[in-house]
């Protein structure tokens, strides 16, 4: 056994920390080193001190000083640009050398943004301390910032890969498995797990205290295990069982998140120390990871994947380079990044859900009415309702409406996304020149959030949901210059909304409205464009039949331990996703008439 557990080999410790951040250290000081040899071998021979001066290699460290410091006045020409384009914006002031960097270091960043937003408006000036050393064509994900994923998730992927052919081939391969038609096979995954959830919940009574984030992680897991490879995860009957193996897979998967996001802020990692207890745990964490996404691997070649799945799509998704069908060295990373997209971002938003409802008894009332008006709801004279069915989600609409205020208030990808042009000078609104390298960040949470895009931002109202285009911003409202308005009226982005564009299809899914594509958007928590989320109609019918489920048998109360409404505040905590640093204590209080 190795020092970092059973499941880690050196050759990944070895991968990991030749990574990206590593890496970028290692070529920044192997770069230093080489000029610091080069300008000393020229000073030397130029001084006399070498006897005989090679020629060819003075002309070589001539030409090397002369490449770097080429590059270093390309790069400062960049930043001079950049800050001379956005000098008008306002923003707060940084130090030179490190920007925003403490900055991103708070635990609940997406809040920090939201911050900037109130106190400078909708644009912010803001600065990284970050290099670019890749190329795009076109604004593209800002590598920089996903790569940090690559390592554990065993190589790029649809999430943090380059929007190039690759990302376009698998993308277009798995997108089917997330179609209308598999959503109904899914529902019936929910709903099964929930129930499983109900009878735990049950079991333990109204004065257990449960941590429903853990449960609803558990759930979210086995969906996806069953919904895209046909296998059982165990999450939530290992509960039960006790079964040390599923037990360890599943904190593993459930701990992992938070440990690549150690290795995220903790900079530098200290992953050499192998004497202290945290390193070696992580090690294994991320090792038990790998080992479950090999076996997922292993058995969507062996077991006949259903038809159309999203295991089944990637067995059958082929490189666009070579033509022929992926190896398992490129299907690894998008096994585990469907995992680590999809579990986290349900879960926590789940909990959300019940965390708000518990919150405020009078949505509380009006869902449960809502589940009443389709006999849905158990009462002592109706003990036994009938099923929920698939049909019955677009009917739900308030639930819809409460689920669609949580993404707002509670946005999982609160941080938002991260978007750059390396190759070309970009415009935005015809107005905002963007020289080329300028990093876009696109706050979920801020712009969700902040006050001048929402009638009472901090007030949870899922009834603004129940009026058409509420995602859509109104621009007059903004602290923007004039100028900015008459070009979206130039774009008709500001015409009143042309559908209903609060309608959901019947797993909940957004119509979508290409007529309002150019106006400007003010709540978007699947991300907006070709990089949206792949698996956001899967999220959307888990959210609506796990809250529809847990809600028909159960009313959830906030344990004490919580400290109200100002503990959950104080313990949000920014994982990559919106989460709570000890979970949701949470009492599942049965409904009377409930067996
Ligand atoms: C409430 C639940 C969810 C939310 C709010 C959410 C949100 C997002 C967002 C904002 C992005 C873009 C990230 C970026 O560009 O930085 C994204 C991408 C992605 N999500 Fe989700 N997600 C959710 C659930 C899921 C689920 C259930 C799955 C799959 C099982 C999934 C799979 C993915 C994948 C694979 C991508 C990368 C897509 C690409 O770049 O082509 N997500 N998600």
């Amino acid at each position: 056994m190795g020092i970092f557990g059973p499941h880690v080999h050196f050759g990944d410790v070895v991968r990991h920390i030749l990574w990206h951040k590593n890496d970028f250290i290692l070529h920044t000081s192997g770069l230093l080193t080489a000029l610091i040899l080069a300008l000393r071998y020229l000073v030397r021979s130029s001084l006399g001190s070498h006897e005989s001066p090679s020629s060819v290699l003075v002309a070589l460290c001539s030409l090397f000083i002369a490449l770097t410091g080429y590059m270093c006045l390309k790069a400062a020409y960049g930043i001079h640009r950049r800050s001379q384009a956005l000098a008008h914006l306002p923003g707060p002031k940084y130090p030179w050398l490190f920007g925003d960097m403490a900055f991103m270091a708070r635990k609940d960043p997406h809040r920090a943004a939201t911050e900037l937003a109130e106190r400078y408006g909708p644009l912010v000036k803001m600065r990284v301390l970050c290099f670019h050393l890749l190329r795009s064509k076109v604004v593209d994900k800002m590598r920089f910032a996903y790569s940090f994923l690559d390592p554990f998730l065993g190589g790029t992927n649809l999430l943090t890969g380059h929007t190039d052919e690759h990302w376009k081939a698998v993308r277009k391969s798995v997108a089917p498995a997330f179609s209308a038609g598999n959503m109904r096979d899914a529902f019936e995954h929910v709903v099964d797990r929930t129930m499983a959830l109900v009878d735990y919940l049950k079991e333990g009574g109204p004065k257990k205290v449960h941590n429903v984030d853990n449960l609803l992680l558990r759930e979210s897991m086995d969906v996806i295990g069953r919904f895209g490879f046909q296998m059982e995860m165990n999450a939530l009957s290992s509960l039960r069982s006790g079964n040390a193996e599923e037990t360890q897979g599943v904190a593993s998967l459930l701990g992992a998140t938070r440990e690549v996001e150690k290795r995220i802020q903790d900079f530098p990692y200290r992953w050499w120390q192998v004497w202290n207890r945290d390193v070696r745990v992580g090690w294994g964490l991320l090792g038990r990871f790998q080992a479950i996404v090999r076996g997922l691997l292993t058995h969507m070649k062996t077991a006949q994947p259903k038809p159309g799945s999203f295991a089944d799509l990637l067995l059958k998704a082929k490189d666009p380079k070579t033509g022929k069908r992926l190896c398992d060295d490129q299907m690894f990373p998008e096994i585990a990044a469907l995992f680590f997209a999809g579990i986290d971002t349900t879960g926590h938003t789940g909990t959300f859900v019940l965390y708000t409802i518990s919150q405020h008894p009078e949505v509380e009332a009006k869902i449960m009415s809502e589940l009443d008006s389709l006999e849905l709801s158990i009462t002592p004279e109706r003990p036994s309702p009938r099923p929920l069915t698939y049909a019955d989600l677009p009917k739900l609409a308030y639930l819809q409406a409460t689920i669609k205020e949580v993404l707002r208030m509670y946005p999982p990808v609160g941080v938002g996304q991260l978007r750059v042009s390396h190759t070309h000078d970009i415009t935005l609104a015809g107005l905002l020149h963007l020289p080329a390298g300028t990093q876009i960040w696109v706050p979920h949470h801020a712009i969700q959030n902040v006050s001048f895009n929402w009638d009472d931002a901090d007030k949870f109202k899922p009834e603004r949901w129940l009026t058409p285009g509420t995602e859509y911003a109104v621009p007059e409202k903004l602290p923007l210059p004039r100028e900015w308005y008459s070009e979206w009226d130039r774009n008709g982005a500001c015409a009143a909304p042309t559908n209903g564009a609060a309608s959901t299809g019947a797993g909940g899914t957004d119509v979508d409205e290409s007529s309002n594509s150019r106006r400007p958007k003010r709540y978007f928590p699947f991300a907006e464009g070709p990089r949206n989320c792949v698996g956001q109609s899967l999220a959307k019918v888990s959210l609506v039949a796990t809250a529809a489920t847990l809600l028909q048998h159960f009313t959830f109360k906030l344990a004490d331990e919580m400290g109200g409404p100002e503990g959950v505040r104080a313990s949000e905590h920014y994982t990559l996703v919106i989460g709570l640093g000890n979970g949701m204590s949470m009492h599942a209080i049965s409904r009377p008439g409930v067996m």
